[in-house]
């Protein structure tokens, strides 16, 4: 996989999502309330009188509530899902899952953030999930920290099930969380990664489920066991599209509308795999 600066498509089957920077956003939207209809502002003469006028900003007015209606019927609620945790627990390749995507062949250490989408319908309502693969190494996000906390709908917190310092460090990141003002409100997944290098034989060296479900408990979260690797089995089980299910329902639920930040320019990856 080769990441580069700038744009982020995420190519899944035959939806391409292309996410653009704000300033890019804002030139756009710009440029669009600047030239509402086909019209382009050079060709369009000025209105002869005052009646000509308000007859021109009617038709202005009309063409841009019929935009705004049909923006909203097209628009689904987009939600920020923030996935953290220790450096090289799998946070990339389970975000490519979860995005439908195939475990990527190679991956390098994220800087700053990833970005990637999956859109669902959950009982007859399109959602997208937006989710924010962030740095597991301190020098690759800390400059970052504050862009990830703003607006999150939901948090994965991600552990490594063959390492269990990835596990105990769990406490350091909820702590991150409550440092920025992260809500108890806030659904919280606990997932389990790397599930096929689980060794059933071995006592020690491993999270066990029991721990972990133990720790979920405590910290009100649901709890997985996962791995990005493993595809779905033959009978079409697959542990990971679980998982989105779970968050597009519990997201789903939520009443106040979904606002959504991007992050700031120059820290979107464009993803080529
Ligand atoms: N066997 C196995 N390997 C995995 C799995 N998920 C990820 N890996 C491997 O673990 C290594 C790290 O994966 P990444 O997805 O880059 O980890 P990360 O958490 O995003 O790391 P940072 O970007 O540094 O925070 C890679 O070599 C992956 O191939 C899994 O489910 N099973």
């Amino acid at each position: 996989m080769k990441k580069l600066r700038g744009l982020q498509n995420v190519y899944r089957g035959e939806t391409m999502y292309v996410c653009i920077g704000r300033s890019s956003f804002d030139q756009l939207s710009t440029r669009r309330h600047q030239s509402p209809s086909n019209e382009t502002p050079q060709t369009r003469s000025p209105p002869s009188n005052h009646a000509d006028q308000r007859r021109e900003e009617s038709s202005l007015e009309f063409s841009n509530s019929l935009g705004s209606v049909s923006s909203l019927l097209t628009r689904c609620r987009t939600f920020k899902v923030l996935v953290i945790g220790d450096s090289a627990v799998g946070k990339t390749c389970l975000t490519h899952r979860l995005c439908a995507a195939d475990f990527p062949c190679r991956v390098e250490a994220t800087i700053g953030v990833d970005f990637r989408e999956r859109q669902l319908d959950i009982h007859g309502e399109k959602i997208k999930l937006q989710l924010w693969d962030t740095a597991g190494q301190e020098r690759f996000r800390k400059s970052m920290v504050q862009h990830y906390y703003r607006n999150v709908h939901a948090v994965l917190f991600i552990y490594d099930v063959t390492c269990p310092t990835s596990f105990s460090s769990l406490a350091a990141w909820i702590e991150e969380c409550r440092q920025n003002s992260l809500g108890q409100e806030i659904p919280r997944f606990l997932v389990g990664n790397k599930g096929d290098l689980r060794d059933p034989s071995r006592t020690d060296g491993q999270v066990s489920q029991e721990q972990a479900m133990s720790f979920a408990k405590a910290h009100g979260m649901m709890c997985f066991e996962t791995s990005a690797k493993n595809p779905p089995n033959k009978c079409g089980n697959d542990k990971v599209e679980d998982i989105v299910v779970a968050l597009g329902v519990k997201l789903k639920r939520q009443k106040k509308p979904a606002a959504i930040t991007t992050p700031p320019d120059g820290f979107l990856s464009f993803c080529v795999n």
